[in-house]
């Protein structure tokens, strides 16, 4: 089966055929970096990675371009209010996204424009919307005329008199329409500033898209991506100013990505109900949130809430602990002859492929994807102790393959199963040498027989949340 795609543009899912074949140019709108990201940033920027991914994994040659909002009244606001230069702020913030980013494992897009290195082009294409008259100097600002482009709206499927009529939409005496919005605006005493042909100014925020995107994708993309909330009106903006100096398309295929909510409230800055990624990262393994964010369809909306965040964790978990045990029988080597349960983890193992294949074909549906490792792992645990070790290996090789995809179960079991233990005996409130002073003594009292000394170790321990395991190699602990 083809991939399909969800298309905001005709609403419906179509099938993926790339303007020139085995290639794609796909832009995703960036960060403003005017401060930390939160967990919706992250999800926006996860989402159109594992896309970025599954292209490539398709054998698709891609160019993805993910810009930086470098320039903007948010940049501003904090620079004055902090008392330093605007670059400063966009400066510093674009090192915290790119940790960010590394930390929750992206890949590096192809380009990473920056609106500030991009003035001569932003220029240049609003002077010719001027010249082709789609726009209008005014002052030392410059507007887009929308009534004068036929598509307008057409992404959102919201009509210009409508929202006239049911939005308060203020009256500035600059604009020939309410609804026309700045493609280049003057600078305040004060404010930052570049040269321009109607004075001193600064890009519009729409404007930049529009101009990077063309200048590394050519005049039609394949595939433009952003949050839902971007539909209107920075999209819709972008679509307006791209077509109208082109004359051609601007996008095929539109992807949005739906929010990141709190109590079904969209997580934003101006609501102040965010969590920052490094927020969250000071409780959760990175790779524990990327699967968090991926466990759903990308265009579903998802709760976050400690619950959730501590349900991936055990989800994941799951998933390693099947994998650390195919890595533990592979390295003891003994072997094993056929059995019921392998039968069944064959016929699994064989159709995993292929299960993934299709949902991710299915407009990147990682939910399904997921679900299919889930079903695999439960007959990986049944399965494991009677498993011939070649089809543990193929089970491995299958998996890696899709870890590789999604950028998650791609640790070392071991190395992941030994992070989260880590990280929980940080919380801990007994120290691991008490703990394994106690599990010496608690051996000792077995060997002498006095059960009551050694139920009363195990007791304490797990009043503390430490499970102890006997085995045939001694106890060892895990934190519930
Ligand atoms: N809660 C969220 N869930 C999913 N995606 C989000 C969320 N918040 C922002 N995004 C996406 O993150 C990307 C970067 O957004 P941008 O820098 O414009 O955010 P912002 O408007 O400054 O943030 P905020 O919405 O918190 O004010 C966009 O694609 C946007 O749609
Ligand atoms: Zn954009």
């Amino acid at each position: 089966m083809a991939l399909r795609v969800y298309n905001t543009l005709t609403g419906s899912k179509e099938e993926f055929v790339p303007i020139n074949p085995g290639k794609v140019g796909m832009y995703v709108c960036g960060v403003t970096v005017y401060d930390h990201c939160h967990i919706g940033h992250a999800r926006a920027n996860v989402v159109f990675d594992m896309i970025y991914r599954y292209l490539q994994a398709k054998g698709l040659d891609v160019t993805y371009v993910r810009n930086y909002t470098d320039i903007d009244d948010k940049i501003i606001n904090r620079a004055n209010r902090d008392g330093v230069p605007y670059n400063e702020i966009s400066e510093r913030f674009i090192e915290e996204f790119d940790k960010d980013m590394a930390r929750l494992m992206l890949q590096l897009p192809t380009f990473q424009p920056k609106a500030t290195e991009h003035i001569p082009e932003i220029i240049a294409l609003v002077q010719r919307l001027i010249d082709k008259g789609y726009a209008y100097a005014s002052g030392s600002d410059v507007f887009f005329r929308v009534d004068r482009f036929e598509g307008y709206l057409k992404l959102s499927k919201r009509n210009l008199e409508d929202m006239q009529a049911g939005a308060r939409i203020e009256v500035d005496e600059k604009k020939e329409h309410p609804m026309d919005f700045a493609l280049w605006k003057g600078a305040k005493p004060g404010e930052p500033y570049w040269e321009s042909p109607w004075g001193h100014g600064r890009p519009g925020w729409h404007i930049e898209c529009s101009a990077m995107s063309t200048k590394f994708l050519g005049d039609t993309l394949d595939i433009h991506g952003g949050g839902k909330d971007l539909i209107f009106p920075h999209h819709e903006n972008e679509i307006a100013q791209s077509e109208a100096a082109s004359g051609k398309p601007f996008v095929k295929y539109w992807l949005h990505n739906g929010f990141v909510n709190i109590n079904s409230e969209k997580m934003s800055k101006s609501l102040g109900n965010f969590f920052t990624i490094k927020d969250v990262l000071e409780r959760y393994d990175a790779e524990v949130l990327r699967f968090f964010l991926l466990s759903a369809h990308y265009r579903s909306p998802i709760d976050f809430s400690d619950q959730n965040l501590k349900e991936a964790e055990l989800g994941l978990e799951r998933i390693y602990k099947a994998l650390a045990g195919i890595d533990e029988r592979l390295a003891a080597g003994t072997d094993h002859a056929a059995t019921e349960e392998s039968a069944e983890l064959e016929e699994k193992c064989g159709s995993i492929g292929a299960r993934f294949t299709e949902a991710m074909d299915d407009d990147f549906n990682t939910a399904m994807a997921l679900g299919h490792v889930f079903d695999l792992v439960r007959s990986i645990n049944r399965a494991l102790p009677v498993s011939p070790l070649e089809l543990l290996a193929r089970v491995k090789r299958e998996v890696a393959n899709i870890a590789t995809t999604l950028g998650v179960c791609d640790s070392v079991p071991v190395e992941f199963m030994q992070r989260m233990k880590d990280r929980k005996t940080s919380d801990m409130e007994i120290p691991v040498e008490e703990i394994e002073a106690l599990i010496a003594e608690r051996a000792e009292a077995r060997k002498a027989k006095d059960f009551k000394r050694s139920d009363e170790i195990r007791d304490l321990l797990l009043a503390k949340n430490i499970v102890l395991l006997d085995g045939k190699e001694g106890t060892t602990w895990s934190v519930k």
